[in-house]
């Protein structure tokens, strides 16, 4: 299955959305929970695609939001591992955000979440056990 790094970078995980307006608040901005959730659900498959284990959230680190997401912009939401416990890791995610009809980008959310594997009594099992 190679190295820790080889698969902290094989399981760095990607996903663009749309924000349109079914997705946004009355300021016409992105809403905040919707966000997190996107975080959590990227942050979920490359916890899972990393250890190709049952993962569950523990719990979410500071999560901060620099610059408002307006309806009509594309974003890019990415996952990576930060760090690797026993049976936990923390996972790092950026949101990006894309004009649409420029190569504008920048970073307007990051935050952490961590993940713990649990075996089938939903308790802490090791987060990885065959690295060669
Ligand atoms: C994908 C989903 O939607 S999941 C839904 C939301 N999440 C849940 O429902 C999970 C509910 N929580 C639980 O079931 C339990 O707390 C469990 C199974 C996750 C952990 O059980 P516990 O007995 O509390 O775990 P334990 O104290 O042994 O710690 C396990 C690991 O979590 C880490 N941990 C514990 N608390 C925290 C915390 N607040 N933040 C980060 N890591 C933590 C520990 O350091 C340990 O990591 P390590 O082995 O890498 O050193």
């Amino acid at each position: 299955m190679g190295t820790i790094e080889e698969r902290i970078q094989k399981s760095e995980t990607r996903i663009f959305k749309a924000v349109f307006p079914s997705t946004t608040n009355h300021y016409d901005t992105l809403f905040g929970g919707t966000a997190l959730h996107l975080m959590d659900e990227v942050a979920f498959i490359c916890a899972t695609r990393f250890s190709r284990k049952k993962v569950v959230t523990i719990s979410t680190g500071q999560i901060d939001f620099k610059k408002a997401i307006p309806a009509g912009t594309l974003i890019e939401l990415v996952a990576k591992v930060d760090s690797v416990g026993r049976t936990s890791c923390k996972i790092h995610v950026d949101i990006f955000m894309e004009q649409m009809y420029s190569e504008l980008r920048e970073t307007v959310v990051s935050g952490t979440f961590s993940f713990v594997a649990v075996d089938e009594n939903k308790k802490p099992t090791p987060i990885l056990d065959d690295l060669d």
